[in-house]
């Protein structure tokens, strides 16, 4: 099972490589890594087991924040109405996206920074991404709101940006403009 130790720190060069695109249809071993992902994400999110193996609670998470520099993240969440977004992707593409921008209004943190970074991390409100999922089907996601930020985080895994490397240095409170924020 994936625990905080196969979980990759800022400093280790995983974290700023463009990952590889993975070959399609998915070897076991790729489907297997991101049910092993979705999993991880699962357990993070329950008190007792999160609790027991000492896991950072997570909403996403993509394979070179495991020293895997391939094009696979995964999603587990539900979002205020309750909505589940659980999903495994390979070769997540944004393939359009709104002019507005949006960041959480608390900015963001990562399972791969262990320290706070403080300001807004302005994103495209909308999105829409193309992938292709574990049981090798094409998705078409559009996103908005939390969800779109959850993707944008981990898609930037992929292409080796860290949440901070958005952050405004001059003032990291600075509100884009035509940005909202999403608390
Ligand atoms: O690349 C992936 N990561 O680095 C895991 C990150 C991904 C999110 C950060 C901002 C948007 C996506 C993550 O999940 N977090 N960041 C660090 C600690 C908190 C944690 C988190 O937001 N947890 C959470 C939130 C709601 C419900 C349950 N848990
Ligand atoms: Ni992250």
């Amino acid at each position: 099972m994936i625990t905080m130790k196969d979980i990759v720190r800022e400093g280790h060069p995983a974290l700023t490589k463009v990952s590889e695109e993975v070959e399609l249809p998915l070897s076991t071993a790729n489907k297997d890594l991101l049910q092993e992902m979705i999993q991880f994400l699962k357990n993070s999110q329950n008190e007792e087991i999160a609790k027991k193996y000492d896991l950072r609670a997570g909403v996403g998470l993509a394979a070179p924040q495991l020293g895997i520099n391939k094009k696979l993240m995964a999603i587990y969440f539900q979002d205020e109405n309750g909505k589940l977004y659980e999903y495994g992707l390979a070769n997540p593409k944004v393939v359009s996206h709104s002019v507005g921008k949006a960041y959480l209004s608390g900015g963001e943190g990562c399972l791969s920074v262990d320290r706070h970074v403080e300001g807004y991390v302005p994103r495209h409100a909308r999105i829409t991404l193309r992938a292709t999922d574990m049981d090798n089907n094409p998705v078409s996601l559009r996103l908005k709101g939390y969800p779109s930020i959850v993707f944008q985080h981990e898609v930037d895994h992929l292409n080796g940006i860290m949440f901070y490397d958005h952050i405004n240095k001059d003032n990291p409170f600075e509100v884009p403009e035509n940005a909202r924020p999403i608390e």
